[in-house]
């Protein structure tokens, strides 16, 4: 059978299925116990699905016939599956352990990897140690990372799930970890306000050391630098003295070590990686674990980078989707998306430490599959991956929840932990406020599954003119991931079954996940409006001699010109 042959057996199947109300499923025992899943004490409950045993059986089918399998191997060998861009994806090296194995281009990428890896825990060592300090001998307790997309969104998802867990409070001490991401300049603002300069440290991080936004933002800082040691006394009067200042307050983590010399930043302060590590990957590499470490300690980080690897093997190993989280994950994502043709996904964390992940996976997974065409460059008759949006929980049920019970049917992940990182016990009340949280977790899953009828209503005695008003059609998707808690362990584990997901998606659908040509034309249209900008610099009467924008666009620049 072909494989759209399979994705119609599917469809069959779902029509079939759709008869059974989702409550009914659920009330088969003997069903829920073949749809829960358990790795290393995270378990996968998908009892919440719209899908039964013979779901997951036709779901395999898919997978071998999509080449899944091949396609795992592909990327865990190093072949260059990326192949709009001729490059290798390999994030899974960034985090292999040391004596591990994986060659591209004739080079056992594993051991570039660990000395790389030295470094930053030499570097990060020396500046938590004091032993490298600014340019006036302070300690360097603040870092300031600069950086957009990839090279920023996973870090600040890292430093959020961790930044309360005792541990890394305790290693954190007064250190402060901030972010730049944003071009606005409401954003260096707030990313240098209340800074000492003598203790701050900047990390540019930029894969390619060219994106507008980052590099001005970096320039920005540089002259930040100079114009605050001005004031506390401290000129640079020549280049070289700029150079002196700079190298003791800015490093960076770059695959462009050309750039990031230009700007005046000596080899012992770039952190490289490699044109294999896509930049929504890259929290692996220098880019997460140098700002990371200095904030944390290494060794805390190396416990990151050992819990995704737990999920590399755990997938690499993989004969079958059963029982496999990441394999599980993807497919019935894609059931959902491509055989129930739902367009949207909640990604509902009931952890407040997880309040930057969504941000984060929205780049992962729409970056790396909002494609419109296959491998071979056709043109797709089929859509691929969906709106991703979430907050944590129990915020999101007072927000948007509204939608998911009564509006439209949107599948719903929900990720909990057994335990709190800073558990809270107050004496008369009668549960833990983790337990009133996860109340919510256990609770939300069942609500949209089961609904509420009308005849439920009525015996509640709802007035009949309410009735239909309160009425829940239930019989809404949804699956639950459950950990024991957040550390750096089980957050590696969680972003790498995320990152997993997408690729193996990406295998479905028959994608390159790993290009992003969607990003450009915004990119190159924005050069005109500054070229036409650096034009109009004392002017407050728009001049559209010699450019081509369309009169609305005209209209609207014309306006801003006007009151800027
Ligand atoms: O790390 P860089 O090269 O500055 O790129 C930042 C981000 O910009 C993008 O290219 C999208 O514009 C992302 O893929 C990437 O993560």
């Amino acid at each position: 059978m072909s494989r759209k042959e399979l994705w119609a057996n599917l469809q069959k199947h779902d029509a079939e299925l759709s008869k059974t109300h989702l409550r009914d499923l659920l009330a088969d025992k003997e069903r829920n116990k073949h749809l829960i899943f358990e790795h290393d004490n995270i378990v996968l409950d998908l009892t919440h699905e719209k899908i039964t045993d013979q779901t997951l059986n036709l779901l395999e089918e898919v997978a071998v016939k999509s080449g899944v399998y091949e396609g795992v191997k592909k990327m865990f060998s190093g072949e260059k599956i990326n192949t709009t861009e001729g490059r290798a994806v390999l994030h899974v090296a960034l985090r292999a352990q040391k004596g591990e194995k994986i060659v591209t281009d004739g080079k056992n990428v594993v051991e570039e990897v660990h000395e790389t890896l030295h470094r930053i825990e030499n570097f990060s060592n020396q500046i938590r140690s004091g032993h490298l300090k600014g340019k006036t001998g302070r300690t360097l307790k603040n870092v300031v990372v600069i950086g957009i997309g990839g090279s920023y969104l996973s870090i600040e998802f890292v430093y959020e799930a961790l930044r309360s867990h005792p541990e890394a409070v305790a290693r954190a001490q007064d250190r402060k970890l901030r972010f730049l991401a944003n071009v606005d300049p409401i954003d260096f603002s707030r990313a240098t306000e209340g800074l000492c300069v003598e203790e701050t440290l900047f990390i540019i991080n930029s894969k390619t050391f060219t994106t507008a936004e980052t590099m001005l933002n970096a320039r920005t800082c540089r002259n930040w630098l100079i114009e605050q040691y001005k004031l506390k006394g401290v000129v640079c009067k020549n280049e070289d003295e700029i150079k002196d200042l700079v190298n003791h307050h800015m490093c960076a983590a770059s695959t462009n070590l050309t750039d990031t010399s230009k700007f005046g930043i000596s080899a012992e302060k770039v952190f490289g990686f490699w044109d294999w590590v896509g930049g929504r990957y890259s929290v692996w590499s220098a880019v997460g674990i140098l700002p990371l470490s200095i904030q944390f300690g290494y060794d805390y980080m190396d416990r990151f980078l050992k819990g995704a690897h737990n999920i590399d093997t755990h997938l690499a190993k993989a004969t079958s989707i059963k029982g496999n989280l990441p394999l599980l994950l993807a497919l019935v994502g894609f059931y959902n998306t491509s055989i129930k043709n739902l367009n949207a996904r909640a990604i509902l964390p009931y952890c407040q430490a997880l309040c930057k992940f969504v941000p984060h996976v929205q780049q992962l997974d729409m970056e790396s599959n909002g494609k419109r065409v296959n491998l071979a460059g056709q043109t797709l008759d089929y859509e691929c991956t969906v709106v991703n949006f979430g907050e944590p929980g129990t915020n999101g049920q007072h927000s948007f929840y509204q939608l998911l019970h009564q509006g439209r049917i949107v599948p719903c992940e929900f990720i909990g932990f057994c335990r709190s990182q800073r558990p809270v016990v107050l004496a008369g009340e009668p549960v833990t406020s983790h337990e009133e949280l996860m109340s919510n977790f256990f609770s939300q899953p069942d609500a949209l599954a089961c609904g509420k009828t009308i005849e439920e209503l009525k015996a509640e005695k709802v007035p009949e003119n309410l009735q239909n008003h309160k009425y829940f059609p239930g019989d809404r998707p949804s699956l639950s991931l459950l950990f024991t808690e957040l550390n750096p362990y089980t957050a590696g584990q969680l972003l790498a079954l995320y990152e997993h997901r997408t690729a193996i998606e990406g295998f479905l659908w028959d994608i390159n996940s790993f290009d992003q040509w969607g990003v450009e034309l915004g990119k190159v249209l924005a050069k005109q409006v500054r070229t036409f900008f650096q034009n109009h610099q004392d002017k407050s009467t728009a001049d559209f001699s010699g450019t081509k924008f369309n009169s609305a666009t005209e209209a609207l620049l014309s306006k801003f010109v006007q009151h800027k």
